[in-house]
């Protein structure tokens, strides 16, 4: 099975990525990136006798170990009241279907909670993705990508601030394809009521809880007209339930060029959109602020929810120590959160930040010359 993990092929870095340093622009309060308002959905996982929670862990493939052990590392050394229960989601055949092993499915029923380093989905044949199939097996239904500037680091684009959410389940990611006759495949876009509502219901409340006004659908109900156009009416009547949110919505394309162009016009919204899009455009907002090594998300459902990075398993510079771990640093600190461990999330953020803003133990995709462990061995020391 594990000959089936093949890699994608490397994608071109960011093209800035040597940008000079620049002042800090934003403030510390700002850098409070994930606050704890973020945490919509309840977790309810059980402290052991000494006070501990148990999180399941899947270090994932390529990078995936080596910023494992950084996050590993940095909570030792805050002392964080985590145990790690490490699990193996190597893909087994269940009715010929990819499906995660059973011990694994326990661990995560069992904990409520998992911290998930990137899996690797082989190029048109082969296994399912199993970050897809991890989604849909504990029906985390929104994926919580926000994107924040980091202080210190120059961009193109200061102080951006988005949130993006993206239905998890189902869309164009439902994997439902087929040939229909040699040369022609048909691959099909399922989008319910019930999916969409859940999702949008979520965003309506996201917005509630970190304090933005706006609900922005990005969609394409002008081409897909029933199934964007579903997501859209939806969108309409959850609403209503919101009289305090204003609710609008765009087309894709015109989001990306609008984001690309200027994105703080997109501060004050949470935006929220169906799969495919969600995915292309999270990667997209991780290029405002300095690459796919900073941006975190969260998989949250009403059981369990999974917190991973946005990126991948960086096959091109897997095993080199090149890793920056801060994107899955910082999704620990929205599962922190999310567990209501709040002051060992601030701790820990207030670390990572203060180092990147300094800019001595930068990794190389932030133009620095710092390994993983030399980095994670940084925001140690400013505990
Ligand atoms: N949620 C997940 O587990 C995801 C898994 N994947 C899988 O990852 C594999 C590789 O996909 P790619 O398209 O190459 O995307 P990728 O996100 O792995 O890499 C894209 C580019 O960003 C860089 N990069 C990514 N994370 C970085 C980090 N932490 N520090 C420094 N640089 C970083 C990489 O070196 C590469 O140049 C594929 O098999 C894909 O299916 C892709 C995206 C998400
Ligand atoms: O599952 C995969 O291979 C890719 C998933 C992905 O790109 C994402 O979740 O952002
Ligand atoms: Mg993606």
């Amino acid at each position: 099975m594990l000959a089936l993990r093949s890699i994608a092929a490397p994608v071109q870095r960011q093209c800035w990525r040597t940008a000079p340093r620049a002042a800090v622009t934003l403030s510390l309060q700002n850098q409070r990136l994930y606050s704890s308002q973020e945490r919509v959905a309840k977790f309810d996982g059980k402290k052991d006798a000494q006070g501990r929670y148990t999180v399941s862990l899947i270090e994932g493939d390529g990078i995936g170990p080596e910023i494992a052990v950084a996050v590993k590392d940095i909570f030792a050394a805050a002392k964080t009241p985590i145990n790690w229960e490490p699990i193996n989601v190597d893909p087994i055949l269940k009715d010929g279907k990819t499906a995660i092993p059973d011990a694994a499915i326990e661990s995560i029923r069992k904990n409520k909670i998992a911290l998930k380093g990137p899996l690797a989905t082989p190029i048109g044949k082969g296994h399912v993705s199993l970050n897809l199939t991890l989604r849909r097996t504990f029906n985390l239904f929104a994926n919580l990508r926000p994107c924040r500037s980091v202080a210190g680091y120059k961009t193109p684009y200061d102080n951006v601030d988005t949130v993006l959410i993206r239905e998890n389940t189902e869309g164009e990611y439902s994997g439902i394809e087929h040939v229909v006759v040699d040369g022609v495949v048909q691959s099909i876009k399922l989008i319910t009521r019930e999916a969409s509502e859940r999702v949008l219901r979520f965003a309506f409340q996201q917005a509630r809880a970190i304090g933005r006004k706006k609900v922005r659908v990005v969609h394409k109900a002008t081409i897909m007209k029933m199934s964007d156009g579903l997501f859209l009416t939806v969108g309409n009547q959850v609403a209503k339930e919101f009289p305090d949110i204003e609710f609008d919505a765009e087309l894709l394309d015109n989001t990306c060029l609008k984001m690309t162009t200027d994105p703080l016009p997109y501060n004050d919204k949470v935006l929220v959109m169906p799969n495919l899009y969600g995915d292309i455009l999270s990667d997209m907002c991780a290029g405002l602020i300095g690459g796919l090594g900073l941006t975190p998300s969260g998989n949250i459902g009403d059981e369990c929810s999974i917190f991973e990075a946005v990126h991948g398993s960086a096959p091109d510079i897997a095993g080199k120590g090149l890793a920056n771990p801060t994107a899955l640093l910082l999704s620990s600190m929205m599962m922190l959160r999310h567990m209501n461990l709040n002051e060992y999330a601030d701790r820990i953020e207030k670390a990572a930040f203060a180092t990147l803003a300094e800019g001595k133990a930068l990794t190389g995709d932030l133009g620095g010359k710092a390994k993983t462990h030399e980095y994670a061995a940084a925001i140690i020391e400013k505990l």
